[in-house]
C-alpha cells in the first residue's frame, strides 16, 4: 500500500502542518515531516484538510434502476465530492427490505470499492407503509444496517411509525422519516405559495412537511426513540425541531445543499431540473435553513443525491421525476453558502459533513474521526480558493439531473483517500488504487 506524505495542508483550515498516511491510517503529524523513501508526496499549500465526508442519504439506484445509476458510478461520483462513506437509500427494485437485498448492496459497495456503502433498510416492506420490513434481520446481517427509511414515501401511519420507533431502539437504530403528509400532497408538483399559483402547478404546502415533523418528534418523545428527519426543507420545520431540541428530544435533522441555494422561482421556466422532493421552497425558508444549520439545529448536510436518465427528466414538468444529483457539488455549495457568507468555519463543515452524520448511522468507528495519530486515514483534501463550471455531462454520475449545469461554484476536492488509499488524486478518479 501506497504512503502518501501530504506536505503543508491545512486540518480544518486551521494551521499548516505535514500528515503522513501509512498503512490506512494517520501514521504521523507535524511540521517538516521525514518522508519515508517509498513515500508519495502531495504539496498541499493551499489546501484544506477535512475528515472523508460521509452522505446519510444517496440513491444509487442499484439494484433496479443501473440506467439512472450503479452502486460503482455513484460510489466513484462520492469519491469525487470528498466522500468516504456513503448511505444508500433503500427505494430500490427490488426495495431493500430484507437482509439478503441489504447485504447485496453492502457487497456490490465493498466490490466498488471507492467509499464504504452502508445500506439504509426499509422501514416497512415495498415501503408500502403497512407492515414492518425484517429491521432486526437487517440490523443483524453482514451490512449491520442502522438507518431505517421509506424515504421516497412517508411512513405516514402514526401506529406504524410508533411500531418502528419503538423497534429499533433494541439495536440503537434510527428511523429517517421522509415528512410529507401523503393527503396534503396528492398531485403535488411544487412548492405551494406565490409561484405555484402563478404558474398552475399543483402545490405541495410547507404545512404537508411541518404537520409530520410535529407528529414525529412527540412519537420519538413518547417513546424514547431516536428520529432523523430527512431533507427538511421549511421555515416552519426548522422551528418545530428547534423547540423538540428544546425539550431534548432526540431528533436530528438534515438539510440537502439544493435547499440552502435554490428557491422555488426557479420553476418559471418549467425546467425539471429544479423538480425534487420536498420542493424548492421561498427565499425566506433558505434564510431560515442556512441559519438553522449555523446555530446546530440542524444536524447535517446530506446530498439526496437523485439521479434520473434523461427520459426521467427531459419532458414536460408535470410527468417528470422528482430529484437531483448531488454528490459532486455539495462541497462548493456548502462552501458558498456557508463558510464565503461567515456562518461556518472549515470545522464546522467537518461536523456537519462528516462527524455528525457519521455518528448518526452509528458508523463513528470509523468515519468522521478526528485528524489524529492512529486515526484511519478517511481524508478528502479541498482547494477552497479554485472555482469551477459545473459541466453535469462531464461528472461520474451516471445521470446528468443536476440543477447547478452551467453555475460556477467555488471549491475544488483535490485528493480524498479511503484508509489511506487513494480513490481521487489531482481532481481525477484513482481507477487503479481502487481496483487493486
Ligand atoms: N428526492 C427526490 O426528489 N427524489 C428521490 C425520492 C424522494 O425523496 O422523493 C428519488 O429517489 O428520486
Amino acid at each position: 500500500m501506497t504512503t502518501y506524505l501530504l506536505r503543508d495542508v491545512s486540518p480544518l483550515g486551521e494551521a499548516r502542518t505535514d500528515l503522513l498516511l501509512a498503512d490506512g491510517v494517520v501514521a504521523a503529524i507535524g511540521t517538516g515531516l521525514e518522508a519515508p523513501a517509498d513515500a508519495v508526496e502531495i504539496d498541499g499549500a493551499g489546501l484544506v484538510a477535512l475528515p472523508g465526508l460521509v452522505d446519510l442519504h444517496t440513491h444509487l439506484r442499484e439494484p433496479g434502476r443501473e440506467d439512472a445509476e450503479t452502486i460503482a458510478t455513484g460510489t466513484r461520483a462520492a469519491a469525487l465530492g470528498g466522500f468516504t462513506a456513503v448511505h444508500a437509500m433503500a427505494n430500490t427494485t427490488p426495495t431493500q427490505d430484507t437482509a439478503g437485498v441489504v447485504e447485496q448492496v453492502w457487497h456490490l459497495g465493498r466490490r466498488a470499492g471507492w467509499v464504504d456503502v452502508f445500506p439504509v433498510g426499509a422501514v416497512t416492506v415495498g415501503l408500502e407503509g403497512e407492515r414492518l420490513a425484517e429491521l432486526g434481520a437487517m440490523a443483524e446481517s453482514a451490512a449491520r444496517v442502522r438507518v431505517f427509511s421509506d424515504d421516497g414515501k412517508c411512513v405516514h401511519d402514526p401506529v406504524v411509525m410508533r411500531r418502528a420507533l419503538e423497534y429499533v431502539k433494541a439495536f440503537d437504530g434510527v428511523v429517517a422519516q421522509h415528512a410529507q403528509e401523503p393527503r396534503l400532497t396528492e398531485g403535488s408538483q411544487m412548492h405551494e405559495g406565490v409561484v405555484s399559483a402563478e404558474l398552475g402547478l399543483a402545490g405541495w404546502p410547507a404545512v404537508a412537511e411541518e404537520a409530520i415533523v410535529a407528529r414525529d418528534v412527540l412519537l420519538a418523545e413518547h417513546v424514547g426513540s431516536r428520529l432523523h428527519v430527512c431533507h427538511l426543507s421549511t421555515a416552519g420545520s426548522v422551528e418545530i425541531v428547534r423547540w423538540a431540541k428544546s425539550r431534548g428530544i432526540d431528533v436530528t435533522a438534515e438539510v440537502t445543499p439544493h435547499h440552502l441555494i435554490l428557491t422555488d422561482e426557479l420553476a418559471r421556466g418549467y425546467d425539471p431540473l429544479f423538480k425534487v422532493n420536498p420542493p424548492l421552497r421561498t427565499q425566506r425558508d433558505v434564510e431560515a435553513v442556512r441559519e438553522g444549520l449555523a446555530d446546530g439545529t440542524i444536524d447535517i448536510v446530506a446530498t439526496d443525491h437523485a439521479p434520473h436518465p434523461r427520459e426521467d427528466k427531459d419532458c414536460e414538468w408535470a410527468a417528470a421525476a422528482f430529484g437531483m444529483t448531488g454528490l459532486e457539488t455539495a462541497l462548493s455549495v456548502v462552501q458558498e453558502t456557508m463558510v464565503e457568507t461567515g456562518r461556518m468555519t472549515w470545522a464546522d463543515v467537518a461536523r456537519v459533513l462528516s462527524s455528525a452524520p457519521a455518528r448518526i448511522g452509528r458508523v463513528d468507528g470509523q468515519h468522521g474521526r478526528p485528524i489524529a495519530v492512529g486515526e484511519p486515514a478517511n481524508l478528502t483534501l479541498v482547494d477552497p480558493a479554485a472555482r469551477r463550471v459545473v459541466r453535469p455531462q462531464g461528472q461520474a454520475t451516471k445521470s446528468e439531473n443536476s440543477p447547478f449545469g452551467g453555475r460556477e461554484l467555488p471549491g475544488r476536492v483535490v485528493a480524498t483517500f479511503l484508509r489511506g488509499r487513494a480513490t481521487v488524486l489531482d481532481g481525477a478518479p484513482v481507477d487503479e488504487e481502487v481496483q487493486r
